[in-house]
């Protein structure tokens, strides 16, 4: 399917008049791993997303959500098209980039002040300097008093919250999170969900999020990339709009469950789910 022929519905994503400059640019992305017949993961992906976008990646397994998300930390290379970032091909992991995974990859002998202190010891920047923020963002999501315990000692939940300070700590302009919230169980979940929309709320970076839960995608986005399956290809691009504060109780809006029922729609459409 090529990029003119994406859908289009009344939730597509219309790009602004006067549209801020893209940050991120994807023509024709491809990405086929192995040899010339090996496997094609992701065809003529094409999209742009501004600065400050929180873009959810939602599509079947294996549809490479995971691939494309990995291409924009420069971890993969395309093997087709153009994928730019401020107008310069990605070639590595990006300045300023913050990663987040489902499995938190904490490191068992450092405290959970230690950890979210990483990404300044790896970057060579001076630890005091980098403290007061990292205590800052423990705070904000709730462990202020766990900061000088160990990962071991801490729930699921827990270590996913260090592990998300951990990715914001250099304060990213792009924050690329690989279904972090996946193993975590549904009340875990929601909170999680709330305490990542107020981080986004408060520091605007650009969010790229991968996801299989539609309403988790609907709650925390800006716009919803509906991939369809192997090789991905872009089935809708959705712009989610809701309010920009967003409490849990939005879930149960009407405006929302229209996003949730047509994003259905278009998995049912896709022969992925039926009744
Ligand atoms: N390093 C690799 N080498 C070869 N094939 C790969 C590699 N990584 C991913 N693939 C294949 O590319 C396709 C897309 O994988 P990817 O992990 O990007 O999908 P996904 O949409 O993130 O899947 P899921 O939702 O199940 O995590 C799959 O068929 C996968 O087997």
């Amino acid at each position: 399917m090529a990029a003119s022929e994406q859908r289009v519905s009344a939730f597509s994503y219309v790009p602004r008049a006067v549209a801020p400059r893209a940050m991120i640019s994807a023509q024709g992305v491809q990405k086929r791993y192995g040899d010339a017949n090996g496997l094609l993961a992701l065809e003529n992906i094409t999209l742009d997303i501004a600065e400050g976008e929180f873009v959810s990646l939602l599509g079947p397994s294996g549809c490479g959500k995971s691939t494309f998300l990995r291409c924009l930390a420069g971890l993969e290379r395309p093997t087709g098209g153009s994928l730019l970032l401020d107008g310069a091909p990605i070639n590595g992991p990006p300045e300023k980039l913050g990663i987040a995974f489902q499995r938190d990859a904490l490191l068992d002998w450092f405290s959970i002040l230690e950890n979210a202190l990483l990404p300044a010891d790896f970057g060579g920047y001076d630890k005091k300097t980098y403290e007061p923020r990292a205590r800052e963002l423990l705070n904000m999501v709730g462990l202020k008093d766990f900061t000088d315990v160990y990962p071991s000692a801490l729930s699921g939940g827990m270590r996913q919250r260090a592990a998300i300070c951990r990715s914001l700590l250099l304060k990213p302009r792009l924050l690329l999170m690989d279904e972090p919230f996946g193993a975590l169980d549904a009340l875990t979940r929601d909170q999680l969900n709330v305490d990542l929309h107020h981080l986004w709320q408060q520091q605007r970076m650009t969010v790229g999020f991968v996801t299989h839960s539609i309403s988790e995608a609907v709650f925390l986005s800006t716009r919803i990339v509906v991939f369809s399956a192997r090789p991905g290809k872009i089935a809708e691009d959705i712009h989610v709009d809701l309010p920009d504060d967003r409490k849990l109780a939005v879930r149960d809006t009407p405006d929302f469950i229209r996003y949730t029922q047509h994003i259905r729609g278009l998995f049912e459409k896709m022969g992925l789910i039926h009744d």
